[in-house]
C-alpha cells in the first residue's frame, strides 16, 4: 500500500484549493507504488467541468531538492508531445508545495493500465516512447547525477556482504564478485549522455491496448549514458518475472520500436551487452539490499534479487550478445 500520510477531508480540500482546478469532489488513496503517498483526486470546476489528478506526497526516499528536476522534466517532455503527465502548478506558479514539512505535487491523471504480460506490439510502442523521451530531453536544461550508478551498486552489495548474498542464494556472492569486477573494468565512458528515465518497468508505463498513454514515476530520472536506459528497459520487459526465460519477440520489438525513433550508433550496439549487465546489476543491488534490510513485519514485500541475477547471467553469456545486433 502506498498512503503513508493521512490527510483529513478539510486538509485535503485546503490543499486542492491552492491549485486552480475547482473544488474537491473525492480523494482516494492509491494502493500501488511503494515510495510515495498517492491519491486519485476528482474536482469540479465552476462550469461543472470535472477534473482528475494524481496528488503525490513525497516521502523520505525522494529528495525535495530534486523535485525541480523531476517536475520540470515532466513539463518539458509533455510540451514536446511525449506521453507523460503534466504537472499542475499552484496559483502562485509553483510546481510543488510544502505541507507540514513534506512536499506535494498535483499531476495530470492519464488513462491506461500497467500491463503484466506485455505483447510484442506493446514492447514496440514502449521502445519508441522511450526513444521519444531521449530525443525530446536533449534540450532539457536540468541535470541530475545518477545516484544508482556503478559506485552505488558496489556500496549496496558491499553492505549486504558476501555471507548476506550467499544467504539469498549460495551462488550469488560469486556472481556478484565476478560481475562487479568486469563492470568496473569495462564500464563505458564515451557513449552519448542525456536525461534518462532509469526505471522504465511495465508498472511505470500506462497503456490502452498497444498505445502508450503514460510514462510515469520519473523519480530515478538522471543524466547518464542514454543507451543504458534502453538496457534497463530491455532487462525490465524482455524476460518473464523470475528472469528464467528470455522473451526474444519482445526483445526484437522493443529494439525495433526504439530504433524507429532514435537509431542506436554502432558503438551503442556494441556496448549493449555490457550496459545490460550493468542494468541487471543495478536492480540486483537494490533488491538484494532491500531483501536484507526490510523488516519481516513491513507492509512492503521485497522484490526477488535472483530475478535479476538470472538476467545478469543471460547478458554475461557471449552467445546472447546477438540479441542486440543491428
Ligand atoms: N499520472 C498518472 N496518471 C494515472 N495514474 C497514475 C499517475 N501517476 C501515478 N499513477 C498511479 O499511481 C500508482 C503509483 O504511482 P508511482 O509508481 O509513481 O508511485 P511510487 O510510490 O513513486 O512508485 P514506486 O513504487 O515505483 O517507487 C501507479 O501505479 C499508477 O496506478
Ligand atoms: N523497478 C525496481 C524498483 C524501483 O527501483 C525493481 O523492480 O526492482
Amino acid at each position: 500500500m502506498a498512503v503513508y500520510t493521512r490527510l483529513g477531508a478539510e486538509e485535503m480540500a485546503a490543499i486542492i484549493e491552492a491549485f486552480d482546478v475547482g473544488t474537491l469532489v473525492s480523494a482516494k488513496g492509491i494502493a500501488e507504488g511503494v515510495s510515495n503517498s498517492n491519491w486519485m483526486i476528482e474536482t469540479q470546476g465552476p462550469g461543472g467541468h470535472a477534473g482528475r489528478f494524481i496528488l503525490t506526497m513525497y516521502e523520505t526516499r525522494t529528495d525535495v531538492g530534486d523535485l525541480p528536476f523531476f517536475l520540470g522534466l515532466l513539463d518539458h517532455l509533455a510540451a514536446r508531445q511525449c506521453p507523460v503527465p503534466r504537472t499542475i502548478h499552484d496559483r502562485k506558479g509553483a510546481s510543488y508545495r510544502l505541507h507540514k514539512g513534506k512536499a506535494l505535487a498535483l499531476i495530470e491523471f492519464l488513462p491506461g493500465v500497467s500491463v503484466s504480460e506485455p505483447t510484442a506490439s506493446q514492447a514496440r510502442a514502449v521502445g519508441s516512447a522511450l526513444a521519444q523521451v531521449h530525443v525530446a530531453a536533449a534540450d532539457f536544461p536540468g541535470s541530475r547525477e545518477n545516484s544508482l550508478g556503478p559506485d552505488a551498486w558496489k556500496q549496496l552489495l558491499g553492505d549486504c556482504g558476501r555471507e548476506g548474498l550467499e544467504s539469498i542464494h549460495p551462488e550469488l556472492g560469486r556472481i556478484v564478485e565476478h560481475e562487479l569486477a568486469v563492470l568496473t573494468a569495462r564500464w563505458p565512458s564515451s557513449l552519448p549522455r542525456g536525461v534518462i528515465h532509469a526505471d522504465l518497468f511495465p508498472d511505470n508505463v500506462l497503456m490502452l491496448g498497444d498505445k502508450v498513454t503514460g510514462l510515469i514515476d520519473f523519480y530515478f530520472a538522471c543524466t547518464d549514458v542514454i543507451a543504458y536506459d534502453f538496457a534497463v528497459t530491455h532487462a525490465a520487459w524482455c524476460f518473464n518475472t523470475d528472469g528464467s526465460r528470455f522473451l526474444p519477440e519482445l526483445s526484437s520489438a522493443l529494439l525495433e520500436g526504439y530504433e524507429s525513433v532514435r537509431p542506436l550508433s554502432a558503438q551503442e550496439h556494441e556496448a549493449m551487452p555490457l550496459l545490460a549487465r550493468g542494468a541487471a546489476m543495478r536492480f540486483l543491488a537494490t533488491r538484494a539490499y532491500d531483501w536484507m534490510n526490510t523488516p519481516d513485519d513491513a507492509l512492503v514485500t521485497p522484490k526477488d534479487p535472483m530475478a535479476f541475477a538470472r538476467r545478469l547471467e543471460f547478458y554475461a553469456d557471449p552467445g546472447n550478445a546477438e540479441v542486440f545486433a543491428p
